[in-house]
């Protein structure tokens, strides 16, 4: 068995913990054969229900799990971890969009990205949850300047499982049977699922997503609203936010982060744009990635992107910016 992995989780007393900190926990994310330290911050109001997780997690008596450290203070928290999973965050709630938690969310990231500089290791992997997911992870790299902007992320892979299940249940296949669908730009209402370069394999045979489909109006407008609107669909009917599914995506991100992703294929992530495909440099944007076994991304470089995709690419930069812009006012 190699050394643990320090895994911290913040928001461990939310209902994304509750489902995130079990897999984690056995093995899903860093390795069947790797033991975990786990970390949970919470505000110190949830410390009595962070015992209780505290509880369950010793209750599941997993082999993996070598400590359990509950906290309410960032010191401890940030100390010489390996990996940080921020949850923590005030959700939405029906009728809101996720830029709407800007003001009250951005300040979390803040003080986080200013306790990781001073405590986490400087190879720390961030991936950032908590809404509006781009914008806070920019904020938290940017108070974290000891820390490479290539080691945070924020997780759009939600909006890829998303993206992925629809053309599977339309192409009557396993999700497993769509590859290379993309996720560009913010976590929203303006994000761009991208299935121009994605392929669904059928009886063997692998097509197009356009030629597995056969209804191009279909792809262009309903399967893009849908995807876009799948979070506030789930709180219309929820009237609580994505947890199971997000817990889910969270373990898919991290997992291909660390283990890297089989060649040929690639997963999105929000990443800080070092201006491929002419996104303004600096935004935390969704773009596709490939990983190496070193936990080192690249771009994916190269794809054709028609007047389409550019328009709505471009768009949803556009409300990065501004998102952007209003943080940094907040954080000043
Ligand atoms: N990016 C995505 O795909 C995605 C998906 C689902 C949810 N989210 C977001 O994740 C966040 C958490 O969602 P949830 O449903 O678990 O919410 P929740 O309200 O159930 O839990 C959030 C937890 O964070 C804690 N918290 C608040 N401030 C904190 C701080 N400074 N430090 C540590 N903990 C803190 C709260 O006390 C609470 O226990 C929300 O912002 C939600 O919008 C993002
Ligand atoms: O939509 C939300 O506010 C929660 C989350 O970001 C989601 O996509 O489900």
């Amino acid at each position: 068995m190699t050394d643990p992995v320090k895994v911290l989780v913040t928001g461990a007393a939310g209902q994304i913990a509750y489902s995130l900190l079990y897999s984690v926990a056995k093995g899903d994310v860093f390795g069947k054969d790797t033991p975990i330290t786990l970390v949970l911050l919470d505000i110190p109001p949830m410390a009595g229900v962070l015992d209780g997780v505290v509880m369950e997690m010793q209750d599941c008596a997993l082999p993996l799990l070598k400590e359990v450290i509950a906290t309410t203070e960032e010191a401890v928290a940030f100390d010489k971890i390996d990996a940080a999973l921020l949850v923590g965050a005030m959700p939405r709630k029906e009728g809101m969009e996720r830029k709407d938690l800007l003001a009250a969310n951005v300040k979390i990231f803040k003080s986080q990205g200013m306790a990781l500089d001073k405590y986490a290791k400087k190879t720390v992997k961030v991936v950032v949850v908590g809404n509006p997911a781009n914008t806070n992870a920019l904020i938290c790299s940017k108070f974290a300047p000891s820390i490479p902007p290539e080691n945070f992320s924020c997780l759009t892979r939600l909006d890829q499982n998303r993206a992925q299940a629809q053309i599977a249940a339309r192409a009557g296949v396993a999700c497993s049977a769509v590859k290379n669908v993309v996720i560009w730009g913010n976590h929203s209402s303006t994000q761009y699922p991208d299935v121009n370069h994605a392929t669904v394999e059928i009886n063997g045979k692998t097509l197009s997503v356009f030629d597995a489909i056969k209804d191009d109006s279909w792809l262009k407008n309903e399967f893009i609203a849908t995807v876009q609107q799948r979070g506030a669909a789930v709180i219309k009917a929820r009237k609580l936010s994505s947890a199971m599914s997000a817990a889910k995506a969270i373990c898919d991100h991290m997992r291909d982060w660390w283990a890297g992703t089989p060649k040929g294929q690639w997963v999105s992530m929000g990443v800080v744009s070092d201006g491929s495909y002419g996104i303004e440099k600096g935004l935390v944007y969704s773009f596709p990635v490939e990983i190496g076994s070193n936990h080192s991304y690249k771009i994916v470089q190269g794809l054709p992107i028609n007047d389409f995709s550019r328009e709505k690419m471009d768009n949803t930069m556009k409300e990065l910016i501004q998102e952007r812009d209003m943080a940094l006012e907040a954080c000043n």
